[in-house]
């Protein structure tokens, strides 16, 4: 036992992006990073959300969780499809390790206790949204930190629209685009945001979050 835990503190190297995102968090409850993910990575993703929508793999998301859920045009307009970790393929199984290495890293460091991990491809058509809310279900509260990752490409223009609006609670509102590459990361039980209407283009991302219990 006593070994175990020598050699993992002695395995432990501190990680400055992380070290970053936590005391962003901690300080506003939110933290935009422009290099978690690699970009051949996100590359590899884009081509793969693009083919899941182009054979109508994502279906028109609903309000809710999985036992309460409605669709609602007005309140959200994405089309999304569920990750299946178990049916991962090699792309996805590289983004889930990027995920896991971050989640053990605050477990290491913050101690919360995050167990489990749920991921989804998201598109926004032209003219969809998804009006102000909050992350977590009124029936359940394990969703701990949410992760929105950016894939669209290079040609992204600010006049597309989609960002993301966050209301932070002392803080005036932030606006991020969806910038290729870009990850935010924030409380889900507090932050309450907005992803303002896209213009142009399809904006694709992936979302998820880090879940207690
Ligand atoms: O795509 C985004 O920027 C945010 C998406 C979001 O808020 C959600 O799926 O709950
Ligand atoms: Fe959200």
């Amino acid at each position: 036992m006593t070994k175990t835990l020598l050699t993992e503190s002695i395995s432990f190297e501190e990680n400055p992006l992380y070290e970053n995102i936590i005391s962003d968090i901690l300080e506003k409850g939110f933290s935009i990073c422009d290099s978690f993910i690699e970009e051949h990575l996100v590359d590899l993703l884009r081509e793969k959300i693009k083919a899941l929508y182009n054979q109508s793999g994502l279906k028109k998301a609903a309000i809710g969780n999985k036992v309460n859920e409605s669709i609602e045009k007005t309140i959200r307009g994405d089309y999304i499809q569920w990750i299946d970790e178990q049916k991962a393929d090699y792309v996805e199984q590289r983004f889930f390790e990027c995920i896991s290495d971050f989640k053990n890293y605050l477990n290491k460091t913050c101690f919360m206790g995050l167990l489990h991990q749920e991921f989804h491809y998201a598109v926004y058509p032209a003219g969809t949204f998804y009006q102000r809310h909050i992350d977590t279900f009124q029936n359940d509260d394990r969703r701990k930190l949410s992760m929105v990752c950016y894939l669209n490409d290079h040609t992204w223009k600010t006049t597309n629209g989609g960002e993301l609006a966050l209301y932070p609670e002392n803080l005036p509102e932030i606006i991020v685009h969806p910038l290729p590459g870009r990850v935010v990361i924030f409380e889900s039980q507090r932050l309450e945001h907005e992803v303002k209407e896209v213009i142009n283009e399809e904006r694709l991302s992936i979302t998820g979050w880090l879940k207690t219990r």
